[in-house]
């Protein structure tokens, strides 16, 4: 049997991406093919390493090789990625901008934003994370970092500073630069300015996803970050309530509008409903049931998912260690899914914009 490289391809030119709807071949997907003898090894280079699919383009490679080459072939598949971006990066060297935000406080944005950062980076993405919530910057706590002061120095005239990193993510809050104890005034201009600052005068290096934890509602942050930096997409979080519904639509409106024009990556409904840690199988829904599902599909938005109000989600937020980087709870599981929708649906927007580099 003499297998060619010609036949490898055929075979795998019959494996669709389910998500972006051409095949493998076609998208360029397959890399480094290799044949010797019975062996034959090669790469699928997926969007992300965060791909929900990955075990079953997998399989489907193996199963096309298998049925359209021979069966006796052994076989090698070596999955990787590579992050596609936005054609127009406004950061050199960051791929992907997300934007995470609510309409409401209290929804629990930047307890989605922490967990997304790290549910992102536990997939093997280069990811930072900036809090960019001048009213409430939760992060330094969520992260055990109430008195770090990230480092400043001077490069060629210019600052630079360097992004504190932890649990395998380097994060920037305007938190670190305001003393806790004083409130600042801040004003449109000074906003755009810090902001700004946070983007442009880290050292940020190579990052696949950028995730940014906006202030809640629509205001000058998040016109500033949407007017002067390509945003991947938004993902909007909000809780089952009507009220909170309603704060979520205008927000979704706000990323809508011509002059902003961010594509929606989705909805979160947190605090879904309550389970005791006793009884996990015991939902119930104190604030409502299905209203983000409801709202996703009256927007033709996608529903990320849903997490539950659960006490230790709360606790590790307060601990400076946030749940998803605790092994064997369940709502780790729950904030990792959600995290590999999110890149899911980076990779489609992606794929979808005719600007988009990466994906040939
Ligand atoms: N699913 C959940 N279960 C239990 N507690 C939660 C959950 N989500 C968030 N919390 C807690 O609710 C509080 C508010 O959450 P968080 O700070 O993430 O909200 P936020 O929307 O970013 O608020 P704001 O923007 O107003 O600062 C925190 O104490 C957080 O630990």
């Amino acid at each position: 049997m003499s297998i060619t490289r010609e036949q490898v391809l055929k075979a795998l030119s019959y494996v669709e991406d389910p998500d972006l709807k051409k095949d493998l071949v076609t998208l360029n997907m397959i890399e480094d093919v290799a044949i010797e003898g019975n062996r034959v090894s090669f790469s699928v280079v997926l969007t992300t390493p965060a791909c929900p699919l990955k075990s079953m383009i997998e399989n489907a490679c193996r199963n096309a090789i298998l049925h359209f080459v021979s069966k006796d072939v052994e076989l090698h598949i070596n999955m990787t990625s590579r992050v596609t971006t936005p054609k127009n990066v406004g950061v050199p060297g960051v791929k992907n901008i997300i934007a995470v935000a609510s309409g409401k406080g209290g929804v629990g944005k930047s307890t989605v934003a922490v967990n997304l950062a790290l549910g992102l980076a536990k997939t093997g993405a280069k990811v930072g994370l900036i809090d960019a919530d001048i009213y409430g910057p939760s992060i330094p706590i969520m992260f055990g970092l109430e008195c770090a002061r990230p480092k400043a120095s001077e490069v060629n005239g210019k600052t630079r500073i360097e992004p504190i990193e932890k649990f395998g993510i380097k994060l920037l809050s305007i938190g670190f630069f305001t003393d806790p104890n004083q409130p600042v005034p801040w004003r449109g201009p000074m906003v755009s300015t810090a902001v700004k600052q946070l983007f442009n005068d880290a050292d940020w290096g190579e990052l696949d996803y950028l995730v940014v934890d906006l202030p809640p509602g629509t205001g000058d942050i998040h016109i500033t970050l949407t007017q002067t930096f390509p945003v991947a997409g938004a993902v909007i979080v909000t809780t089952p309530q009507n009220v909170a519904l309603a704060d979520a639509k205008k927000g979704i409106g706000m990323f809508m509008m011509n002059a902003i024009n961010v594509p929606l990556l989705g909805i979160i409904e947190n605090m879904a409903y309550f389970t005791p840690a006793e009884l996990p199988q015991n939902k119930y829904y104190i604030f409502g049931k299905g209203g983000g599902q409801k709202l996703s599909a009256e927007l033709n938005i996608p529903f990320l998912g849903e997490i539950p109000l659960v006490k230790s989600i709360s606790d590790s937020g307060d601990a400076g260690v946030p749940v998803i980087l605790q092994e064997g709870n369940p709502m780790a599981a729950a904030f990792f899914d959600m995290a590999e929708r999110v890149a899911q649906q980076v990779a489609i927007r992606n794929a979808k914009s005719t600007d988009t580099v990466g994906v040939r």
